[in-house]
């Protein structure tokens, strides 16, 4: 009981950190992480690839540092809050005494995820447990805003290199119902902004070519492609992440005026802006030509630009995703895990947003997107964003589980692994 609230108010206490964007107080963030792994005896490193973008790498070492390592990574920044459509202030992390909801901005996304990792950690310690492999704890700036000068520095430093990580873990979503959603690949941002140009003329005149006829056809033609792509998901025939999405996030055109915009105007400029996923076994080439074509082309004055591209392949055109079959030991051993700690694993995913774990694969490295809520309604980067405190303290009971299994994972000797392909 006791120690329950302990593990409660720490968790608390992470929450009321204010890290969300534009301003985030990553230093806050930094000297409690260090405070917390300090209590638990980890080695503390901070490492700031950019001035005041602190990021926290803990290490509890194994008996043998010579196998290859575990990282465990979370992001410390959370996203920005409309504080006053929240029911509770958003960094009060208010624990509802009926429910047990815990409210704040980070409950979900993925501050529980992190202090989970050391909460699990503080059992696997109490028990007298000893890590075979060392483990490391990343906590990284920046995930919300891209990750560039967060997990992209990192996995492409001297410092991650000398780790010899040989497994990620790294955030997933909530689940609705009883089963643990489990990822093993990400769909790539692909930001899109169309331009259009036409003739600009009197507001009352009908005629070809203005630059809002030529972009309304394009946004017709991409919310077919949408709906195309929203109806395979309503039908149940393939699973969000396995569709192409994409969203109109802006739309930008008219003449301003001091009462708002010209009105008697047709514009000579209209543009548009597309929040678009890509799936990695998609083809890349026939979406760009269909950009290209349908969505902006230069035959009705339009051009295109992308505010980000990421390929959904890595340097040998292969997809970016975690072997999810026996090639993949670090599979199976979660699957276990999770099933020895009384969790049930769902059918593996692709997420459908972007992680920093596409930074570790893009290394060529597995990494599995989990964070461990059943039961939990999906409101990350949403109003009234909560965990229930029961659901909390059950996660840190899976992740006891992951760590040991993983950081006592024996690799089989070469001529017993040759015997078991025979
Ligand atoms: C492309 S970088 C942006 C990363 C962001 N991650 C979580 O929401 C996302 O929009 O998916
Ligand atoms: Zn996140
Ligand atoms: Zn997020």
């Amino acid at each position: 009981e006791v120690e329950e609230e302990a593990i409660i108010s720490r968790f608390q206490n992470y929450l009321r950190i204010n890290t969300a964007h534009p301003n985030p107080n990553y230093n806050e963030a930094a000297q409690f992480i260090a405070a917390e792994a300090n209590s638990l005896s980890l080695d503390t490193q901070t490492l700031e690839f950019l001035k005041g973008k602190p990021l926290v790498l803990l290490k509890w070492a194994g008996r043998d540092p010579s196998l290859p390592s575990i990282l465990l990574n979370s992001h410390t920044d959370v996203v920005p809050a409309e504080t006053h459509k929240w029911n509770h202030p958003p960094f009060d992390a208010h624990l509802h005494p009926s429910s047990g909801h815990i409210y704040a901005r980070g409950s979900q996304d993925m501050k529980c995820v992190g202090i989970q990792y050391l909460e699990a950690i503080r059992k696997l310690q109490a028990s007298g447990f000893r890590p075979l492999r060392t483990v490391y704890l990343s906590f990284v700036p920046d995930e919300e805003i891209g990750g560039h000068d967060g997990a992209e520095m990192f996995a492409d430093s001297d410092v991650f290199r000398k780790m010899n990580v040989g497994i990620v873990l790294d955030e997933g979503l909530a689940s609705p119902n009883e089963d643990y959603r489990v990822f093993y690949g990400e769909r790539s941002p692909w930001w899109l902004v169309i331009k259009a140009t036409g003739a600009p003329g009197h507001g009352a005149k009908l005629y070809d070519n203005t630059a809002m006829e030529n972009l309304i056809k394009s946004v017709e033609s991409v919310r077919r492609f949408r709906a195309s792509q929203f109806d395979l998901v309503k039908a149940g025939l393939k699973a969000e992440g396995e569709v192409i999405s994409v969203n109109m996030v802006f739309l930008k055109a008219g003449t301003p005026s001091p009462t708002g915009f010209v009105m008697n105007l047709q514009p000579s400029e209209a543009q548009a802006g597309f929040d678009i996923r890509v799936p990695p076994t998609a083809d890349e080439a026939s979406l760009e030509r269909r950009i290209a074509e349908e969505w902006a082309p230069a035959t009705r004055n339009m051009t295109f630009e992308f505010k980000q591209r990421v390929s959904v392949n890595d340097k040998f055109g292969k997809p970016v995703v975690t072997a999810i079959d026996s090639s993949n030991p670090w599979w199976a051993l979660l699957e276990e895990a999770i099933k020895s700690a009384k969790g049930k694993l769902g059918k593996p995913e692709i997420f459908p947003a972007s992680t920093d774990a596409r930074y570790f694969r893009g290394r060529g490295l597995p990494a599995i997107g989990f964070s461990p809520m059943a039961n939990t309604p999906i409101l990350l980067h949403d109003h009234n964003e909560f965990l229930n405190k029961d659901e909390y303290l059950r996660g840190i009971g899976i992740y006891e589980s992951i760590i040991k299994a993983y950081a006592s994972y024996e690799e089989p000797r070469k001529d017993e692994a040759s015997r078991a392909e025979l």
